[in-house]
Parts: structure tokens; C-alpha cells; sequence
């Protein structure tokens, strides 16, 4: 296997559209490497600059020791002399072919002999559970039997990086759960170099060895999906992985009594924080870090008293509750184990080791 490496990649369209901005990102030999951003962040024209289907405009693409992109060389390595498959977000199979040829396609292509063709074809079919259906057009497949096609042809011709755009959008969300362990188990038992994009962080936390989260073509941070779920960076990031409840206010008082002040929030903090400016900063806690109880919690170190509430929504969300409280004026999240009554006083407390606070003005992580 290989790793890809982006190197300073910028890809700009017509005269000012920059799709990407110096993109520095190494992929692993063997990783699933997951991209995310939001749609027309750059994550479809990332991978088409991987597969030489776009050019970059500045900056090296590496697959293994091969340089395939790099416009100050004059280095361009066309698409089917780089050993990628892909596999788009509608699938483009040809509905006019059978399953068999659909998969057989890209060897077709390269003149194989018929018999490592159908060798082949009925290889990775198998392995990826199609057999029975070579004989069928996709239009008589199921959604998820006609992703595992997609996937069969992309890999058929055995690539050494597998690109991945989308996969799981045309899917409905009961499908959707099992085309991801599907598609985590392939790549792991082929140990493919793999590059997904989606802008579902479902997705990214469920499948990838690391995360790259993308905005306007600039990469925010690149960890392990609980890095970026627990230290993200900056706002962007905290909001784009999960939900997450955000607080403007300012950090007051010194020594050991320290204050994150956001009118009806206002909670005690485990440690100076060191803020530029007037000491604007946003305070970031996970609906499922935010703590409610009927009755004051006395003895647990962790948790930090905000206030008392009322429970404004409660809903059940299987296994757990989704609750909105109300605190004043403010609405606070909570992912909750146990239910509550509407209209219920309850006291909210924040885990004092989740708790995030960014800069305000740069919307940067300074604690957390
Ligand atoms: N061929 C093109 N010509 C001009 N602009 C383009 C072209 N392809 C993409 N763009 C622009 O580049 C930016 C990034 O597009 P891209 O398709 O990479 O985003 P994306 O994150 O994949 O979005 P989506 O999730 O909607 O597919 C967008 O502003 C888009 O309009």
C-alpha cells in the first residue's frame, strides 16, 4: 500500500474561485483518512486532484514515491496512469450494462484477457457480497447492493488508494449504518490506502483513523476522530463534529477564582485562562457534558454549578433524552439519561474536564 501526500495544494477555478488553499495533508499507507467540511468547502475538488481528474493549481500531490501533480515541474500524470479507483457520490454505474459489466468495465479498458476478467470480476464480487446479482442491470438492485457495484469497479482493477465521494448520501439512514461498518470492514481486510469526503460527521467519527475537516478550501485540523471531537481547534470545528452549546461572555476574576461570565451562565473555571483583548471569549460545552439533577449534587469533584432551570422540552431520542432548559433567558442542550417533566426546576451543571473556551475574536480553542 502507499500513502498520498498533498503537498501546499491550491486549486483555483476561473479568475478567484479558490477551492483549495494550500492544502497540506499526508495520508497514511493503509489509513482511512476522512475528509469533512460543509458543501462547496473543496472535498470533491480534493479528491478529483487525486485522481488527476482536476489539475492543481499550485502545489505537489505524491501517491507513494510517484510524483503525479506539480505545475512548477510540469509534472501531470493523467488518471488512468495513477492506480486510483473512485467511487462518486451518485455511483455512476451505466444502467444500460448488467451488474458484470458495470464491474468489468475499467479492465475492459485495459485490454485484459476475458478470462482474468471474469476471474476477476466474480472475485471482488464475492468479496464484497454482489455475486448473485452480476446478471441483473443496477436499476434491479437495491440502494445498498448498487453502492457495493460502485465499489466493485472501483476496485476491481485493484488501486492502490481508494477515493471515496459521498458514498453513503443516496442511502436512507437505517442502510446508511450498515454501509458504513460494510464499507470500514472492506477497507480494512484490503488495507487500502483510502481517502472518504462527506459533510455527515456521523460518518467521519464512525470510520476514520483521522479526520481532515476542511473549510473554504483551508484545512482546519487534522486528529483522530477524538481529538477532534474533544480539543477542536476552533468554533468551526466544535460545531461542524457534533452539537455543541456555545456562550459569549468574558473571563473575570483572578488566582483561584476565576470566572467564565455570560449573563444567566456564569460558572466557575478550573484554571486562569490566558485571553487577548477585553477577555471576550465563547464558552463551548457538549449537550451530553451539560449534567441536570432534581435534587444538588454534593460530592462529585468534576461537575460545576451554573444555576437552576426548567425544563422546556424533553424528548425521547431511544436510550436517551433530548432536554432544552431554560435558564433565564438562555437555553442550554442536555443529552440526558434520565427524563424529566416539562415545565420541571431542575439544576444544571457543566463537567468542568469538557469544557471548552475559545477566543472570541479569533474563535481559536484557548482551553479545553
Ligand atoms: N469546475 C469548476 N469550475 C468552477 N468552480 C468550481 C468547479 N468545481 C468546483 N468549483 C467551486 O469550487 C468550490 C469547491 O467545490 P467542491 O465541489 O470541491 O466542494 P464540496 O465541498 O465537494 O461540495 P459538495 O459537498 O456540495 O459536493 C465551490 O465554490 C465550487 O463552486
Amino acid at each position: 500500500m502507499v500513502r498520498v501526500y498533498l503537498h501546499e495544494v491550491t486549486k483555483i477555478f476561473g479568475k478567484n474561485v479558490v477551492a483549495l488553499d494550500k492544502v497540506e495533508l499526508e495520508v497514511r499507507s493503509g489509513e482511512f483518512m476522512v475528509v469533512m467540511g460543509p458543501s462547496g468547502h473543496g472535498k470533491t475538488t480534493l479528491l478529483r486532484v487525486v485522481a488527476g481528474l482536476e489539475e492543481p493549481t499550485d502545489g505537489e500531490v505524491w501517491i507513494g514515491d510517484t510524483l503525479v501533480a506539480s505545475p512548477r515541474k510540469g509534472i501531470f500524470i493523467p488518471p488512468k496512469d495513477r492506480n486510483v479507483g473512485m467511487v462518486f457520490q451518485n455511483w455512476a454505474l451505466y444502467p444500460h450494462m448488467k451488474v458484470f459489466d458495470n464491474i468489468a468495465f475499467p479492465l475492459r479498458i485495459k485490454k485484459l484477457p476475458k478470462s482474468e476478467i471474469e476471474k476477476k470480476v466474480r472475485e471482488i464480487a464475492e468479496v464484497l457480497g454482489i455475486a448473485e446479482t452480476l446478471d441483473r442491470y443496477p436499476r434491479q438492485l437495491s440502494g445498498g447492493q448498487q453502492q457495493r457495484v460502485a465499489i466493485a469497479r472501483a476496485l476491481v482493477k485493484e488501486p492502490q488508494v481508494l477515493l471515496m465521494d459521498e458514498p453513503f448520501s443516496n442511502l436512507d439512514a437505517r442502510i446508511r449504518v450498515t454501509a458504513r461498518a460494510f464499507v470500514k470492514d472492506i477497507q480494512k481486510k484490503l488495507g487500502i490506502t483510502t481517502i472518504l469526503v462527506t459533510h455527515d460527521p456521523a460518518d467521519a467519527l464512525t470510520l476514520a483513523d483521522r479526520i481532515a475537516v476542511l473549510r473554504r478550501g483551508v484545512i482546519q485540523q487534522i486528529g483522530l476522530p477524538s481529538e477532534i471531537y474533544d480539543k477542536p481547534v476552533n468554533v468551526f470545528v466544535a460545531n461542524f463534529i457534533g452539537d455543541i452549546n456555545l456562550f459569549d461572555g468574558s473571563i473575570v476574576g483572578k488566582g483561584n477564582e476565576v470566572y467564565f461570565d455570560g449573563g444567566d451562565v456564569k460558572v466557575q473555571l478550573p484554571q486562569n485562562i490566558n485571553v487577548q483583548g477585553n477577555g471576550s471569549v465563547i464558552l463551548g460545552i457538549r449537550p451530553e457534558d451539560v449534567v441536570l439533577s432534581k435534587e444538588v449534587i454534593s460530592n462529585n469533584n468534576d461537575l460545576i454549578y451554573v444555576g437552576k432551570g426548567t425544563v422546556e422540552i424533553s424528548e425521547f431520542a431511544g436510550g436517551k433524552f433530548n432536554v432544552m432548559v431554560k435558564l433565564q433567558s438562555t437555553e442550554v442542550k442536555v443529552v440526558s439519561s434520565t427524563s424529566f417533566g416539562l415545565g420541571e426546576p431542575v439544576h444544571v451543571y457543566f463537567n468542568s474536564r469538557k469544557i471548552k473556551i475559545f477566543d472570541k475574536q479569533t474563535e481559536k480553542l484557548l482551553y479545553g
